[in-house]
């Protein structure tokens, strides 16, 4: 496990969070992307050494979608870098912990991720994140 690599946030309305976060930390977005795979749309941020990651879900069945229907806007999930997703998935599944994908699955920003569930990591949503080669 390298950083936290970016901290994912729930959002209902995507232009207005996203002109919000630009304030807040005095930067732009780098980048916007639709993830197909998840449903959302994705907004990235700079902040130092790690991301801020905006999300807003597209279909009322997305993850997105459901966190905020149950819980509100707010912190979504925290992401780790790692050097070897693949080992990592098979140590975390050694250690107990109970993996949301078999196999890795393209993320955003060019990156393969794979999700530990809330229920195993203390009720926050862990995601795994590599750069893709
Ligand atoms: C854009 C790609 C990628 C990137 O590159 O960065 C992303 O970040 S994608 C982010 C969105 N995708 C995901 O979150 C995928 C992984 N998540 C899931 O598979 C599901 O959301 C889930 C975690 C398995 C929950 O799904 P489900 O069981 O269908 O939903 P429920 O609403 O019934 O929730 C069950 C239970 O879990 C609690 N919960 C849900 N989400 C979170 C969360 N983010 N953090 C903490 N807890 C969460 C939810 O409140 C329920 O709890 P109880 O009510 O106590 O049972
Ligand atoms: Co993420």
């Amino acid at each position: 496990m390298k950083n936290v690599e970016h901290i994912g946030i729930a959002v209902k309305n995507f232009d207005e969070a996203n002109s919000l976060y630009s304030k807040l930390l005095g930067v732009e977005a780098y980048k916007t992307e639709f993830v197909a795979s998840e449903n959302v749309n994705t907004s990235f941020f700079k902040v130092g050494q790690t991301k801020i990651e905006l999300l807003e879900g597209v279909t009322p069945d997305s993850a997105i979608s459901k966190f905020i229907e149950k819980r509100g806007e707010g912190i979504h999930h925290i992401a780790i870098e790692v050097d070897d997703i693949l080992a990592e998935m098979e140590r975390l599944k050694s250690e107990g912990f109970t993996l949301l994908n078999e196999l890795p699955k393209r993320g955003a920003d060019n990156k393969l991720v794979c999700f530990v569930h809330p229920k195993s990591a203390n009720g926050v949503l862990v995601e795994l994140t590599q750069e893709a080669r």
